[in-house]
This record gives structure tokens, C-alpha cells and sequence, in this order.
């Protein structure tokens, strides 16, 4: 078997997708992708997903407003998101690593109110004491955003950019804490007929 070695850079990517719920969908996807400031990224989007790779602050601060541009249509907007730092496939990216760390985006989008119900999952993988890792996590998770227990998965309800900020926050916190690979999954859902009677946005 090939080993792969991770490299010491500190790249960092998504790899996610919308899905609207809309005869619409072709110009939700694609003005919400062409909305955000992606100059501090790289971008790629092909028929399955949409990569970014750069530093881990305009990844999130990339993918958080094009989550809220396309949830702002009012339509039922699903998104699924893998973010991953520390074992990079490629280097195509790296080039963006020279950025600086003033997010492009945080500004235009932090008035957006969109409540969303989402699961996240986090993979501090490369690390010793992970389960200790990840319950700590949780627990800080819980100064953001109502956090509750999923199987899998832990549930958080509030506001997008809320948490979205929460979970660019957990993110950073693992790797600082000495995870040398990091992994995490993101399920989130806005405007559902599901919510009805409990989202203040109707
Ligand atoms: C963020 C994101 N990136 C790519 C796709 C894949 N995709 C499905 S339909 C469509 C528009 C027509 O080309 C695209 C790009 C997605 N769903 N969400």
C-alpha cells in the first residue's frame, strides 16, 4: 500500500453543494456562486459540487455567503458541505495562501437573516484524544447557536451566519488544538415547509 504524507501547509477546502428546491435552480446556484467576492479563493465548480481551497478563513467566508445569497431567494435551499484542512491533493490552491486574513464577504452578508436547521460532524483525525476533542467542541459550539444531540451528528439551530461563525470557530479551535488532519461535514437546510410556524423569516 502507497502512503500518502500530508504536507506542512496549512491549505484548507470545501468541497459543497446547493440544491434548491426550485424551478429555479440553474440562477439560484449560479448568481449565489457569482455573488460572493471569491478573489481570495480558488473556486472550481463542476455538475456534482463547487471546491474552494485557500486559507481556512476565506473558506468559510466563501462558502457562508454563497449558502446565504442562494438561502436569501426564499427558497427551500438545501446545502452540504465537506471542509478539510491538513492533507492537501493538490496544490493548484496554494497560490492563495499568500492572502491576507480580512474576510471579502463577512460584511455584505452579516445582515442576512435566515434561521436554518443544520448537523455537523467533526473529524479531528491525525489527533490522540479525539472523542475529548470533539465534546469539547460541542460545548463551545453552544455559546453561539442552540446546539442538541443527533445520532452521527450534532443538531444547531439559529441563525445561518451565527452558525456559520460557530463553525468556522470549532474548525479553528481543533486544529490549534494539535489535529494534524481536520474534517468537517455540514448538512444545512433553509426555508423548509418543515419549519413552518417556527421560522421568524415567513
Ligand atoms: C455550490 C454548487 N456547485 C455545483 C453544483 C452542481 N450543479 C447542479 S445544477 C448546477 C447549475 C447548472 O450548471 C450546478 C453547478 C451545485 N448543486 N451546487
Amino acid at each position: 500500500m502507497v502512503h500518502q504524507t500530508c504536507t506542512e501547509s496549512d491549505i484548507a477546502g470545501a468541497s459543497f453543494s446547493i440544491h434548491p428546491m426550485s424551478d429555479q435552480f440553474i440562477e439560484i446556484i449560479k448568481g449565489a456562486l457569482e455573488e460572493a467576492d471569491t478573489s481570495k479563493v480558488h473556486m472550481d465548480t463542476d455538475d456534482v459540487t463547487t471546491t474552494v481551497r485557500g486559507k481556512l478563513t476565506h473558506v468559510f467566508d466563501v462558502t457562508k455567503a454563497i449558502f446565504a445569497h442562494a438561502a436569501k431567494s426564499g427558497k427551500h435551499v438545501a446545502f452540504e458541505a465537506t471542509y478539510s484542512l491538513g492533507c492537501p491533493g493538490d496544490s493548484k490552491g496554494e497560490a492563495y495562501l499568500a492572502e491576507d486574513e480580512i474576510p471579502l464577504n463577512a460584511e455584505h452578508v452579516k445582515h442576512i437573516k435566515q434561521r436554518v436547521a443544520a448537523k455537523f460532524s467533526l473529524y479531528p483525525l491525525g489527533g490522540g484524544n479525539y472523542m475529548d476533542v470533539i465534546y469539547s467542541q460541542i460545548e463551545a459550539m453552544k455559546q453561539y447557536v442552540d446546539v442538541s444531540h443527533a445520532h452521527y451528528a450534532t443538531r444547531l439551530d439559529g441563525e445561518a451566519i451565527a452558525i456559520f461563525d460557530g463553525l468556522e470557530k470549532v474548525f479553528k479551535a481543533t486544529v490549534e488544538g494539535g489535529s494534524s488532519h481536520t474534517v468537517m461535514t455540514v448538512s444545512m437546510s433553509a426555508n423548509s415547509p418543515s419549519h413552518r410556524g417556527t421560522n421568524q423569516n415567513e
